[in-house]
């Protein structure tokens, strides 16, 4: 191609016709001027000229890449860790070309440049991180291929790089490349964006966006932020390595350069993901706050700051930093254009903080999660609960989740301990007594065993879940008693006619076995049973039911025998007496004769400086009734009789049947608290709900407080005259306790009779005098007067003979009553046990013993005495065993194989360890078996399994003497 002047192909090269002429005549062309015509040769001329001038015709070129990799670990609101891996890569070439190349190339790249500047701006502003890389490269490769097209001559200024041309060419070089950008990243912006309650909450900072934390900025506006973010962090890079060629060319300078940048960009990268970090860990209070000191930071930490520079540098493309997904670019983007700047103050210093954060991060929480882990293990400090040694008192049966709550732990703490100890339970099993007192002991409390019919035992969670309940002022409980036809029925019935009866309209419907009566000083409560048989056998079980005895005496018949029995029983269950001498109405009647006769018995009157009311009274006639209950009451008041009412109710069994159409019905006398229709009751070994409740009046009542007789119906069996009727909670309960005490029934009976024999009388030693109470029955007279006398000269200092009561007769029912109720022996002289009577002693084991000679009985009492003073203790060798092998077991210890080789094992006998004929330990056997069974004793012959109780140190070889205390009784 052929250009005609200088000055037309200036304008060709687009350079100044002047200075091509210029070069043309350097390279020899002989031109006048600008409007000599220029040949193909003479441009041929200039560019060889151009070539030589500037060496090789071929650009140097040197590259430089960086490739910086980061890792950012961070929590979500939600706790869980998430990486997010950022590398970039940063590639930098710089390329020394031919001058007249890079003339031809500047002019293009001004072009280039300018179409560069309005392209890549919206596609960084509004494309998503992906798509602004082709986008920025598209123009940049625009840019080479035009400044390799341009192979034109150049002209001499070009010898030295345009300044901008490669910048331009790195555009597209240096990108950072998200090499593992997570969708966490995507996800963190959700979690910011789901806050909706507080950008209406906070319209201050919905209207200013930029002051507001990046929670509330909106994502146009962190998007567009995108590509100041990115550049904001390479300001000094782009500053340094781009204005100066001769910077550019030092390498040196430039590595140096983009240490610096490395580090700057690491540190950003840092600060930003503790921004974040930050940001998704402050309370949401605390984001509502608003930064106003931000963008003055921003502005000194980045000297360009602001979006004009950050827009500039973009524009450079010395550094562009993209992620995958616009949402991740948006999150990084608000917390460097935002946050950086307080984030990095806050990290760099302060790298101890970002320490615990990256180890928070190892351990897979963010630092958030480790200081919630930290407040876990703070808040999780005050549930250890400290343990407490308790006292448990463990009831006859007991369910496990009941001994689990009365020792403050878990149910399954029990059944783990019971598995342990080989016993599969479930949590609403009942525990026998000697179980659940070992998985007390387990678990380091103190077992107690409740009393067999200790109804507290049962009661005292309930009792102290109630606290203490106000006891009131309640009304006398009396029994009447007295001899045979001295009006005892006589005196009830005229009370019950004339102070109940007449009182309760349509009278007396039935008659229940106990009455209240109201009276102008209070209420008295009457045990509707006649005579001290009811009494006795009430005390024989252990019941208390009569505050005051009224003991009626005919004033024409005087003190009679059981007139001095019913004395005997008052005395003995030390209930105060009334005495009411009846039938004065009767013209035989002499009531000094009967008060002195009382004097002898040792019931004093008032009048003659006792402490028994005397009160004259006619049954038929009802003359001094009202002086007798007048009487009653005073003696009630001075016994100060006070029961709680706003309390489970207890009570006393007065009298119980079978009735046919309503089943079990049993008359109950309420002591304390109040019995209501519905309630679980346990009565002795039954147990039932209050179906019905019925007062004395046969009227159905809903409640009956203390001190009032009802008959109640529901109970599954009849109870027996006596038992305690306990109101439980709930009647599972009662019904298991009620099963355990029918099981029990036997082993009670049989705990009872230890205490009335007279062999056993020296198990009762305790300190000071010890009493021996005797029934004495004779068949005259004669003999009871000196039966009674020789013993009562027995007693001695440490033994005192009481005759409970001495009497002729057969020995009846009621004798053997109080026998039980004194725990006394009955000694029959001459005389013979009715048959219901021997029943009865045999059942709760009262010692009935006949004499014909009162030397033996005497002789009998004595040696009984000499047995309650403290025996001899001797010791006495009952076996020898050898061990020949020893078997360790866990948990149980070790268990010696043993040959019983002289005598017997029993199971509660003593043992002597000897080793080499040398005694090693003494102590007690804790458990004998023969093969898997534990037995309580193996004779001479047999071999066995022993453990010894609290001693593992057994050898084979070893010897164990077995030994009994015997107790020998020592004579007077
Ligand atoms: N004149 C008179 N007779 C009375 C009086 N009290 C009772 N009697 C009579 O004495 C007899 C016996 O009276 P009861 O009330 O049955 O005597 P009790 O003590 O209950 O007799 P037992 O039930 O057998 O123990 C009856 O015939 C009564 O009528 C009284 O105060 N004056």
């Amino acid at each position: 191609m052929s250009s005609n002047t200088v000055a037309q192909f200036a304008v060709e090269l687009k350079m100044p016709a002047n200075v091509l002429l210029e070069q043309l005549r350097a390279a020899g062309v002989e031109l006048q001027s600008v409007d000599d015509g220029v040949t193909d040769a003479d441009k041929a001329k200039l560019l060889e000229s151009l070539r030589r001038a500037h060496g090789a015709s071929e650009g140097q070129k040197i590259t430089l890449t960086r490739r910086q990799t980061s890792e950012i670990r961070q929590a979500d609101s939600s706790g869980r860790s998430r990486t997010i891996q950022v590398e970039v890569r940063k590639k930098r070439v710089f390329v020394k070309r031919d001058p007249a190349e890079l003339l031809a190339e500047a002019a293009k790249a001004e072009a280039a440049k300018a179409e560069l500047e309005q392209a890549e701006l919206p596609a960084e502003i509004e494309a998503p991180a992906e798509q602004a890389s082709p986008s920025a490269e598209a123009p940049a490769a625009a840019i080479e291929s035009a400044a390799q097209a341009s192979e034109a001559p150049a002209a001499k200024q070009a010898a030295e790089p345009v300044p901008e041309a490669p910048e331009a060419a790195q555009a597209p070089d240096v990108q950072a490349e998200p090499q593992a950008v997570e969708p966490e990243a995507a996800k963190a912006e959700p979690v910011q964006a789901a806050e909706p309650e507080q950008t209406p909450a906070e319209p201050a900072e919905a209207a200013a966006p930029e002051a507001s934390e990046p929670e509330h900025a909106e994502p146009e506006a962190e998007v567009g932020e995108a590509a100041p973010e990115a550049v904001a962090d390479e300001p000094a890079e782009t500053a340094e390595a781009q204005p100066e060629p001769a910077q550019a060319a030092s390498q040196e300078d430039d590595r140096s350069a983009r240490d610096e940048d490395r580090e700057r960009a690491r540190r950003a990268a840092e600060a930003e993901a503790a921004a974040l970090r930050q940001m998704l860990s402050r309370p949401r209070k605390v984001l509502k706050a608003p930064e106003p000191e931000q963008p003055g930071l921003s502005g000194t930490l980045h000297k360009p700051a602001g979006k004009g520079a950050a827009k500039k540098d973009a524009k450079a493309g010395e550094v562009k930093k993209t992620v995958k997904g616009s949402e991740v670019s948006t999150a990084w983007s608000d917390d460097s254009g935002r946050k950086k700047p307080s984030a990095r103050a806050d990290a760099a210093p302060s790298s101890p903080s970002r320490d615990g954060w990256r180890a928070g991060g190892k351990s897979g929480k963010g630092s958030r999660g480790g200081r919630n882990k930290q407040a876990q293990v703070e808040r999780k400090e005050p549930q250890v609960a400290e343990f407490i040694a308790r006292e448990v008192h463990v009831p006859e049966t007991i369910t496990v989740a009941d001994l689990a709550h009365k020792m403050s732990v878990k149910a399954a703490e029990v059944i783990k301990h019971l598995m342990k100890l080989g016993q599969m339970v479930t949590i609403n099993q009942v525990l026998d007594q000697e179980t659940a007192m070992i998985v007390v002991e387990e678990l380091g409390h103190t077992a107690i065993a409740a009393k067999l019919d200790d109804p507290e035992a049962f009661l005292d969670v309930a009792e102290s879940e109630l606290g203490e309940v106000e006891a009131l002022p309640r009304a006398p409980v009396v029994t009447v008693m007295g001899h045979v036809d001295h009006g005892k029925t006589s005196l009830l019935d005229y009370i019950r006619r004339a102070k109940v009866a007449s009182g309760e309209a349509g009278g007396i419907t039935q008659h229940i076995g106990a009455y209240s009566v109201k009276t102008d000083r209070g209420v008295v409560t009457f045990l509707d049973t006649p005579g001290h048989e009811a009494f006795t056998a009430m005390r024989a079980r252990g019941a208390k039911a009569t505050d005051i005895v009224i003991l009626v005496v005919a004033a024409d018949d005087g003190v009679m025998p059981q007139t001095k029995e019913a004395i005997h029983h008052a005395k003995a269950a030390g209930v105060p007496l009334v005495v009411a001498i009846n039938k004065i109405d009767k013209p035989e009647a002499n009531s000094e004769r009967v008060k002195q006769e009382l004097v002898a018995e040792e019931v004093v009157p008032e009048e003659y400086g006792g402490d028994v009311p005397f009160v004259p009274v006619s049954a038929k006639t009802g003359q001094g009734i009202d002086d007798l209950l007048e009487n009653v009451l005073l003696q009630a008041e001075m016994l100060e009789l006070t029961a709680p009412i706003d309390a489970p109710a207890k009570g006393i069994v007065i009298e119980a049947r079978l009735d046919k159409g309503r089943g079990p019905v049993a008359t109950i006398l309420v002591q304390s608290g109040t019995l209501s229709r519905g309630d679980a009751v346990l009565a002795g070994a039954s147990f039932g709900r209050v179906r019905a409740m019925l007062n004395e009046n046969g009227k159905p009542v809903n409640s009956a407080g203390p001190a009032t007789p009802v008959e109640i119906q529901g109970l599954t069996e009849v109870p027996a005259a006596g038992d305690e009727v306990i109101a439980m909670a709930d009647e599972r309960k009662a019904r298991e306790i009620a099963l355990f005490r029918q099981g029990k029934f036997r082993d009670v009976k049989l705990a009872r009779q230890q205490a009335a024999k007279l062999e056993s009388m020296f198990d009762n030693i305790g300190e000071g005098t010890q009493t021996l109470a005797l029934i004495v029955k004779t068949d005259v007279q004669g003999s009871q007067e000196a039966l009674v006398q020789s013993l009562l000269k027995l007693s001695t200092d440490e033994v005192r003979v009481q005759v409970v009561h001495a009497a002729v007769g057969g020995i009846s029912e009621s004798d053997v009553n109080l026998a039980i109720a004194s725990h006394a022996v009955i000694i029959g002289f001459n005389v013979r046990a009715e048959q219901s009577a021997k029943k009865l002693a045999e059942s709760n084991g009262i010692d009935l013993r006949y004499y014909n000679i009162i030397y033996d009985a005497i002789d009998d009492v004595r040696n009984a005495m000499s047995g309650m003073l403290a025996p001899e203790k001797r010791e006495e060798v009952i076996g020898m065993v050898e061990i020949r092998e020893v078997f360790s077991v866990s948990r149980i210890g070790n268990i010696a194989g043993c040959m019983v080789t002289d005598g017997v094992v029993r199971r509660d006998s003593q043992v002597r360890l000897l080793r080499n004929h040398v005694v090693h330990w003494t102590g007690h056997i804790d458990s004998l078996r023969r093969f898997k069974d534990d037995v309580k004793e193996v004779k001479s012959g047999f071999d066995c399994g022993i453990t010894l109780k609290g001693n593992n140190d057994i050898e084979v070889g070893d010897q164990l003497e077995i030994f009994e205390i015997k107790e020998f009784a020592r004579a007077l």
